[in-house]
């Protein structure tokens, strides 16, 4: 068995993939919101990685009110901070109640730590899931373990690749 750096143990998705994956969690929260016959008020995608979820998320539930928010995180040795560097409108936001906060992976759960910290009445939901992130989100659809890196298709290009054995 050969070694693989953490960083090879890749779990490439396809835009089938996504498509597929981002449906069946907007399956899963249909008839889960708190508006009348179970409706969201909004979605908001977290950028950039969660808007092509959103935007599949939105059209399935028939949400038409969607919004952004960015956030960038910084890794500065024994501090870390993060920054807002873009926020949603705050009178559709409120403290969060009825919105879907939509990204497509939580991984160490840092992101969605500071926006639930801002909105703690929205629903959080990813495509995928690492266990470390895991209790930072409400809903999502596959987990994959800690050392996976997932590799999205808005990330990757085709290309040819070398046949397993050689002449
Ligand atoms: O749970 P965490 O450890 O915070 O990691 C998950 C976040 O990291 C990635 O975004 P990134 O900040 O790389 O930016 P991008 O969405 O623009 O690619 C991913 O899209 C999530 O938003
Ligand atoms: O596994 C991942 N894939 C892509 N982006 C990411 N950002 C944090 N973890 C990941
Ligand atoms: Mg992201």
């Amino acid at each position: 068995m050969i070694e693989r750096l953490p960083h090879e143990k890749g779990f490439h998705i396809s835009w089938d993939q996504i498509h597929r994956d981002s449906r069946a969690l907007a399956w899963r929260l249909e008839q889960q919101g708190p508006l009348a016959g179970g409706a969201w008020k909004a979605v908001v995608a977290i950028t950039r990685g969660g808007m092509v979820p959103a935007c599949i998320i939105a059209r399935e539930l028939n949400v038409r009110v969607v919004d952004t928010i960015s956030v960038k995180s910084y890794d500065n040795q024994t501090q870390e901070a993060t920054e807002v560097l873009k926020s949603p409108d705050p009178v559709m936001m409120g403290d969060g109640e009825g919105v879907l906060v939509i990204d497509d992976l939580v991984d160490s759960g840092k992101t969605l730590e500071v926006v639930r910290a801002l909105y703690p009445k929205a629903h959080f939901a990813t495509v995928y899931a690492k266990p470390k992130g895991r209790p930072m989100v409400d809903s999502f659809i596959t987990e994959v373990s800690q050392d996976t890196w997932i590799f999205f298709p808005w990330d990757m290009a085709l290309q040819y690749v070398e046949p397993y054995r050689g002449v």
